[in-house]
């Protein structure tokens, strides 16, 4: 995903290839509701309410979570937020129905004596029905590799959680996020047509290399300095099915917008 601005990274195909590695940055994420017809047409994206962990605290997590109650929100837009491992518990008990709770991480297998680490039982136990791996900070800062990343989406997936990343057996529960790192967290977001040519080149990899059907169905979102002035023009291309917020995802009302750009869709169809 490394590029400069203004120029298309192609994210990790060799990666993709072998394991399946998307990427995300931070936090996460709204999607298409599954009732909603037909594929990944019906807009659907990742929001994050607090950053990687440095981002949130009780009373600023309980603001957002009471902005994001009373929000209008499309209807057939899947909202997820994915708080920091510490706030879940805060957020599941806080937050509507009508959102789904994702964790940032998890484990590569079973829980057991792995210090410091957190299961994909144990998020499932506490409510989350999302993960997210291969975010490049965890690659770029903590040093995981395709194949690291692999073991935890597929164990993941064998407990049924939702993965945003890899290895996968069945890509009914994935969806891809595409991130240029430059335009992470830095204001640059990539223009319209930028990204939809790296989507558009996934969803042909996923043609190529898995099959015609899962490259109709597959979610692949957007993320990098998306905000609610932005994401409508990005949401009106073709192969842009959601967003995946970080920054703009910690207001809530501009959270919002950008759930809500999911319109701008329908228009274009
Ligand atoms: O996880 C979030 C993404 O990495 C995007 O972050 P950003 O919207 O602040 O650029």
């Amino acid at each position: 995903m490394a590029s400069a601005p203004g120029k298309l990274a192609y994210p990790q195909f060799s990666g993709l290839r072998r394991t399946c590695a998307c990427v995300s940055n931070t936090h996460p994420l709204f999607l298409r509701r599954a009732d909603a017809a037909a594929s990944r047409r019906s807009f659907g994206g990742i929001f994050a309410m607090a950053g990687t962990g440095k981002n949130g605290t009780k009373d600023s997590i309980s603001k957002l979570v009471a902005d994001l109650n009373s929000a209008t929100l499309e209807n057939d837009v899947d909202v997820v937020v994915a708080p920091p491992f510490i706030y879940i518990d805060q957020v599941k008990r806080s937050l509507v129905d009508r959102i789904e709770i994702s964790a940032q991480n998890s484990w590569i297998g079973k829980g057991g004596a792995f210090t410091g680490e957190i299961s994909a039982e144990q998020l499932i136990d506490i409510g989350c029905k999302w993960v997210i791996h291969g975010h490049s900070e965890r690659r770029h800062i903590i040093g995981e590799d395709d194949q690291f990343i692999g073991k935890k989406a597929a164990y993941a997936l064998s407990q049924n959680l939702k993965v945003i990343a890899y290895n996968v057996s069945s890509w009914t529960n994935i969806v891809i996020a595409y991130e240029p790192v430059w335009a992470i967290g830095t204001g640059k977001v990539a223009t319209p047509e930028q990204a939809q040519e790296v989507h558009a080149a996934v969803r042909d990899w996923l043609k190529k290399n898995v099959s015609a059907e899962v490259a109709s169905e597959t979610r692949i979102i957007y993320g990098g300095s998306v905000n609610g002035s932005n994401c409508a023009d990005l949401a009106k291309k073709e192969d842009i099915d959601g967003f995946l917020v970080g920054g703009a995802s910690l207001k809530g009302p501009e959270f919002a917008v950008i759930v809500n750009s999911a319109t701008e869709k329908k228009v274009a169809a």
